[in-house]
């Protein structure tokens, strides 16, 4: 085999202050973190959520040093995986591939082409599959391929989703038992699995498998874990008007606090580097919900980070994928393509479900077109001078 590669996809973080408002608009320009059935709303939709929610967000990343440690611990897992493969003596160049800040995709996949890699490992660092991450990372990818008949002589393989990797689930019992062993009853203490969110529609009417291999992953870890702790699965970071999978992790963490649950670990699983729904969201706001509700030993399980049993998977996983037929961009974005998406669906005349939501659809980007008109000060309704 010629020059191995492996290229490590994640979401990206602005590293200051200043870059959070461009990372915003960056991740909401994406089709799969906000679904609209026209193309042309994006960018403006993007740009006026991205401009309201700046400064709060901005606020959360003050919280955690004024940035995220999204980057350097992902090239940390980088260095440590080429290391871990070193050693097994799989020489591999690595590369980390953000999706919405540097170093991008694009940036990974230039450098890749000039080191003239041989044989690339596609691996996202989300234990399980999301249209809205690992999938969001697929489609760029599948893009980049197009677009570049540079690329084409490239061969390469995906790993989609990871979740059962035997080495991962010992990692996260690990994690948790370092956790448990703190209180004085370790087995009684409740063990609070915190997945991230996406909206509901996701998995429903898009098929997302996502909240499926969250629920798997769960019930995989537990027995690994092998311990009698009660357990609980929510859902945090919901962001929008819009339901997102339940039950919530702050209504979950009241209802267990009004059941008389004192000691309690969470366990963030979509994830696998400290960042600001851990270091902000876990560790300040959702600390306070539990202290209010009368849970006051409320302690959190590290991410995998630079785990060695973590990377040693990382690194099994990269081996096997190398020894399988390859498995294509297209196989993988594939999924999504046999279930509803908003693209493929056609119009249809009467009082029919899809007409329904339609109307719904264009009442939505009524209200949005105004709205931005009110913000913008520009638009239709200025033109026809209905709006000063
Ligand atoms: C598996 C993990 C993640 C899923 C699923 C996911 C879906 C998703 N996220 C948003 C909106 C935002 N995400 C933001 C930050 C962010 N998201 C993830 C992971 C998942 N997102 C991470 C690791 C991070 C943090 C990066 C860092 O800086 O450390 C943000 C920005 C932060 C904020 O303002 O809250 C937003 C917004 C949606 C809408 C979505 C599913 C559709
Ligand atoms: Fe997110
Ligand atoms: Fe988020």
């Amino acid at each position: 085999m010629g020059r191995v590669g492996v290229l490590l996809l994640n979401l990206g973080g602005p590293d200051k202050l200043e870059d959070v408002g461009p990372f915003l608009y960056n991740l909401f320009s994406d089709p799969e973190i906000i679904r609209l059935p026209f193309r042309w709303m994006q960018k403006p939709l993007a740009w006026f959520i991205a401009t309201r929610r700046t400064k709060t967000s901005q606020e959360n990343y003050k919280h955690i040093g004024g940035g995220s440690p999204l980057r350097r611990i992902t090239e940390e897992q980088g260095e440590a995986l080429k290391a871990q493969l070193d050693a097994m003596g799989k020489a591999a160049n690595i590369y980390v591939g953000m999706r919405y800040w540097h170093p991008y995709t694009e940036e990974a996949i230039a450098q890749l082409a000039q080191d003239h890699i041989e044989k690339l490992v596609i691996l996202p660092l989300y234990p399980q599959f999301s249209i809205s991450t690992s999938g969001s990372s697929f489609r760029l990818l599948e893009k980049l391929w197009q677009e570049n008949p540079q690329l084409q002589p490239l061969e390469y393989t995906v790993i989609p989703s990871w979740y059962k990797q035997p080495g991962y689930l010992q990692a996260m019992a690990e994690l948790i038992i370092e956790q448990l062993n703190q209180f004085p009853n370790p087995d009684q203490a409740h063990i609070f699995f915190s997945a991230h969110g996406v909206p509901k529609s996701y998995v429903i009417e898009a098929g997302d498998p996502y909240q499926q291999e969250i629920e798997e992953c769960t019930q995989l870890i537990m027995q690994t874990l092998n311990r009698p702790n009660p357990h609980t699965l929510a859902y945090q970071s919901r962001v929008g008007p819009v339901e997102w999978l339940q039950p919530y992790t702050e209504d979950a963490l009241k209802e267990l606090g009004a059941k008389g649950v004192k000691d309690l670990v969470v366990v963030p699983i979509s994830f696998v580097s400290e960042h600001i729904e851990t270091l902000q969201e876990i560790d300040i706001e959702y600390r306070e919900i539990a202290e209010e509700a009368g849970i006051h030993n409320f302690r959190r399980a590290a991410a995998p980070n630079t785990h060695p049993v973590f990377i040693k998977a990382l690194a099994d996983l990269v081996n096997e994928s190398l020894e399988k037929p390859n498995l294509k961009l297209s196989q993988v974005t594939q999924m999504k393509k046999r279930v509803k998406m908003y693209p493929q669906e056609r119009w249809e005349w009467g009082l029919t479900t899809s007409a329904e939501v339609w109307n719904g659809r264009i009442a939505m980007l009524g209200f949005i077109a105004l709205i931005i008109e009110i913000v913008t000060g520009r638009g239709l309704l200025h033109a026809i001078g209905l709006l000063q």
